[in-house]
């Protein structure tokens, strides 16, 4: 039976991807063939939906086309009309996911719905937004329930969505190694222990809060006989690789850790690629087209803050980005400087202001803000980034609330066009 290593290669090759060693950053993921944002062109054109394509193309124009193609998107070159499936780089369900809040009830365990979520009767910790979403996960859920439920209510306290990401892994890894549960060339313990954890590098107190964090798990799980040291190393793996899961406007509702998007290194500059969440599965999008051979990269943390910042961001990374905008960052770092939210505390941009005038229910100047923020977002993220967007869709609902119609209209459709891309169409977005 082929290894674990060689299945993740045969699946990554049919997706059109490899894993590769990179100069200075250890793995990485890279293409094997062409992608495009929104679209691979490659895919061929299904003659009976063409023609009653075309047909609505002439007569009524391409948004009527696009309508009419439904989840298929259409891209006209010249006088030729192409469409295909929006294009997913690579999609991966976590190997263990949390919401970000235990107890409170802020994400549905399986799904990441917020609306109308129910405790789990038996550890009444765990959150779901109904009894299918309980069914599905319950089998992973099983073990982690019993040991949540026997614990004191003062212990219950002390589990943290990193505590709950690590108990959840020992538990899977055991059913995966018992055929509790089934493995796949995407979802085993094989690649967790592939991933990067730099622990030579920890600094002391953090080495011993991890060791702290092992003793934690290891009460949680008593009848289990842990490597304390092993788990240690673990949490610094989480630290480097794990995901903050978002909801389509981008705000955080978890984390979790999906071991095949962590080989995808980070960029400041124009990262080529994005990744996105539909409930709690990832989805890699291209942001401008990448050729056989390049690497896919995706950008770590908020790509419109200053160099200092974004270096200060990436220290739990334990690396120093040497892309362009890092190396030659002062003139581009005066431009933000002058565009940051006034709030001293806040690290944002004007679009804070935007959110606070909008609290403010100041329409107006909520969309002065918003506006003056695109051109800054423009020059920061490439041309197809989801908070250009979001931003373009903020706007045109305050265009829409301040009755100036066309121009709603146009901000909505420029946020569409992004959003399509980047969140594709199924996306609850
Ligand atoms: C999520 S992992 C990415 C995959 C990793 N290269 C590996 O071999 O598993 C994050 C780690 O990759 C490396 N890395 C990511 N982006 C990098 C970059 N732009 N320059 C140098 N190292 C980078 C750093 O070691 C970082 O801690």
């Amino acid at each position: 039976m082929a290894s674990w290593a060689e299945q993740l290669q045969r699946e990554l090759a049919g997706r059109g991807l490899a894993v590769a060693s990179v100069p200075a950053k250890g793995r990485g993921l890279v293409a094997t063939r062409s992608f495009f944002p929104g679209i691979n062109p490659a895919l061929p054109l299904s003659p009976r939906t063409d023609d009653a394509v075309l047909q609505l193309r002439a007569k009524q124009g391409c948004r009527a086309a696009y309508n009419l193609l439904g989840g298929l998107w259409e891209w006209h070159s010249r006088d030729r009309l192409w469409h295909g499936k929006r294009e997913v780089i690579i999609s991966q369900e976590p190997y263990t996911s949390t919401p970000n809040k235990i107890s409170v009830g802020s994400a549905c365990d399986h799904c990441f719905s917020t609306g109308h979520l129910r405790k789990c009767s038996v550890c009444r910790v765990v959150w779901y937004c109904g009894s299918a979403c309980q069914k599905e996960e319950w089998k992973l859920h099983q073990l982690e329930c019993q040991a949540i439920a026997a614990l004191t209510e003062d212990r219950k306290k002390m589990l943290t969505p990193t505590i709950r990401l690590m108990v959840q892994l020992v538990l899977k890894r055991k059913m995966q190694n018992e055929k509790v549960i089934p493995s796949s060339g995407i979802d085993n313990y094989s690649l967790v222990d592939g991933l990067e954890s730099h622990i030579s590098k920890v600094d002391e107190n953090q080495l011993v809060l991890y060791a702290q964090m092992a003793n934690l798990v290891n009460l949680i799980l008593p009848s289990l006989e842990l490597d304390l040291k092993e788990i240690a190393h673990t949490f610094s793996k989480f630290s480097c690789n794990a995901h903050t899961i978002c909801d389509p406007e981008l705000r955080p509702l978890g984390t979790g850790l999906f071991p095949i998007i962590s080989i995808i290194n980070h960029r400041c500059c124009i990262p080529n690629a994005v990744l996105i969440f539909d409930g709690r599965t990832a989805y890699v999008r291209a942001l401008q087209p990448i050729s056989k051979d390049e690497e896919i990269s995706i950008s770590y943390i908020e790509t419109a803050a200053v160099t200092k910042k974004r270096q200060d961001d990436l220290k739990q990374y334990f690396f120093i980005c040497t892309c362009l905008r890092c190396l030659k960052g002062a003139e581009e770092d005066a431009l933000l400087e002058g565009y940051r939210c006034k709030n001293q505390t806040c690290d944002g941009f004007l679009c804070c202001m935007t959110q606070i005038y909008m609290e403010l229910q100041d329409w107006q100047t909520a969309l002065t803000f918003c506006r003056l923020t695109i051109p800054v977002y423009e020059r920061v993220y490439p041309p197809f980034h989801p908070m250009i967007g979001l931003q373009f869709y903020t706007c045109g609902k305050l265009e829409w609330l301040l009755e100036c119609t066309e121009d709603a209209l146009k901000s909505l459709t420029r946020a569409a066009d992004i959003l399509r891309i980047t969140h594709g169409t199924k996306s609850s977005s």
